[in-house]
């Protein structure tokens, strides 16, 4: 297909998802069926254009002027497609397949300086939650914002039961793979730059043989710090799918024992594969929303892992609609349902034991502001500052520096890790 052709089409698929409220996965693949003569480098293409659109929507929306599915597909084409703003202007041509000719306003926008737009605008954030981020990344704001409008690594955490870290290197070299840059067992595949193909990692044979696991480099900081370790009492309470549930067992060498809860039987149930294919033996999953059998493990472990649910802004750069699906009363709910996680968390730890609490959010609502709240409820936990779960967990290098510039919590961002936006709260109950 002609750049034209995968501009309309990226047209067609925004109007499903902006009109129709289409979930983004679904309205590429209702394209991809309804346009089976396009072959599979046009999909990844159409793809890829689709979503830097949804990444850079309001900065799209203020050069073009226009907030409306043509205007986001084009004003993201040059970049999206990897070519010049006077190549998607002689693209749209209005001949059969391509969009109407653009106008003045769309051609000036092409090219339009985004030093006078609003900050919220030049960091694609939503203006309701501007404040909030704004206050979390102060000057850093605008390029914390410009980073989660920007493509994703696909990040992948070595299974150190099956594999090393050099193996899967070897095996990933043809993808630009590299370590990364904090996790000792993490590998780095970097994005695909403009209509390069998004390479699918996971139909390699090592990723069949259960050699590595794709997690963001901040998930596996988390299980990392959690302080994990071979013959401990370890719970993961929010286990959902089970990422950091096998990132867990892997750090504890299969010994100990590891428990896996969700209240979600839904969630939970990627978990029985996943557990067989990395070769883990110590975990029990236990009943999703069994409440009375998770309270009677109370409170004997070593480490619980509160990964709570959250409103997910850290994920934005994989997940870019999520950002203006956003509203306050998901906050709201979300807030709850981390204060109820961290009490319950709080009943099963064991004395001189430790929660750790992790979000993959970058709002203070859900990280710092919670934590207060936590410790002013339960006055026999204090927090671990970072450098010293860091050292506990005998983890080498530099400790990484937060976001927030705090250094009693952890708060990994894009823009200064390059990780998705996590939170890392370690909080120790008293002996
Ligand atoms: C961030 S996700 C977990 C992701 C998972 N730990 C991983 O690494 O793949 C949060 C999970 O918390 C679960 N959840 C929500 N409320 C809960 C509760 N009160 N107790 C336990 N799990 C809960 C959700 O079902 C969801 O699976």
């Amino acid at each position: 297909m002609r750049p034209g052709a995968r501009i309309a089409a990226a047209i067609e698929v925004l109007e499903a998802i902006l009109n129709r409220y289409q979930p983004v996965a679904m309205a590429l693949t209702d394209w991809g069926k309804a346009h089976r003569f396009a072959g599979s480098g046009d999909r990844n293409a159409i793809g890829g254009l689709v979503y830097d659109a949804l990444r850079r929507r309001a900065s799209l929306a203020w050069a073009l002027g226009d907030d409306g599915p043509r205007a986001l597909a084009i004003g993201a084409a040059p970049q999206a497609l990897g070519i010049s703003a006077e190549a998607v202007i002689a693209a749209c041509d209005g001949a059969e397949h391509s969009p109407p000719p653009l106008s003045d306003a769309e051609r000036a926008g092409l090219t339009r300086d985004m030093a006078e737009a609003p900050d919220a605008a030049r960091a694609d954030i939503p203006e309701w939650l501007w404040p909030s981020f704004s206050a979390q990344f102060g000057g850093n704001a605008v390029a914390e914002g410009e980073a989660m409008a920007r493509r994703a690594p696909a990040d992948l955490r070595v299974n150190t039961l099956k594999s090393t870290q050099e193996k899967v290197l070897k095996a990933l070299l043809p993808f630009g793979a590299a370590p990364c840059p904090v996790s000792p067992i993490g590998i780095r595949v970097p994005p695909p730059s403009g209509a390069q193909r998004t390479p699918n990692l996971q139909a390699e044979a090592a990723f069949q043989a259960g050699w590595f696991e794709i997690q963001d480099e901040g998930s596996q900081i988390a299980a990392l710090l959690s302080g994990a370790g071979p013959r401990k009492q370890v719970l993961d309470l929010c286990a959902g799918a089970g990422g950091k549930t096998l990132a867990l067992a892997a750090l504890m060498q299969n010994t100990g024992q590891l428990y896996a809860y969700d209240a979600d039987r839904n969630q939970l149930k990627p978990i029985f594969d996943r557990i067989k294919r990395a070769n883990v033996r110590n975990v029990q999953v236990l009943r999703a929303g069994d409440e009375t059998a998770l309270a009677a493990l109370g409170p004997r472990f070593d480490v619980v892992l509160a990964d709570a649910p959250c409103t997910g802004t850290g994920t934005w750069r994989r997940r870019p609609d999520a950002k203006w699906r956003l509203k306050p009363e998901a906050l709201a709910a979300r807030q709850a349902e981390q204060r109820s996680v961290l009490a319950r968390a709080a009943s099963l730890v064991k004395p001189g034991g430790q929660i750790v609490y992790v979000t993959c959010s970058i709002l203070p609502e859900e990280n710092v502001e919670q934590v207060a709240a936590f410790l002013d409820a339960h006055r026999d936990f204090r927090i671990v500052p970072t450098a010293d779960a860091w050292a506990a967990a005998g983890l080498a290098g530099e400790v990484p520096v937060s976001a927030d510039g705090r250094s009693d919590t952890l708060l990994l961002s894009p823009g200064r890790h390059g990780t998705d936006g996590f939170f890392i709260a370690v909080l120790a109950r008293s002996a």
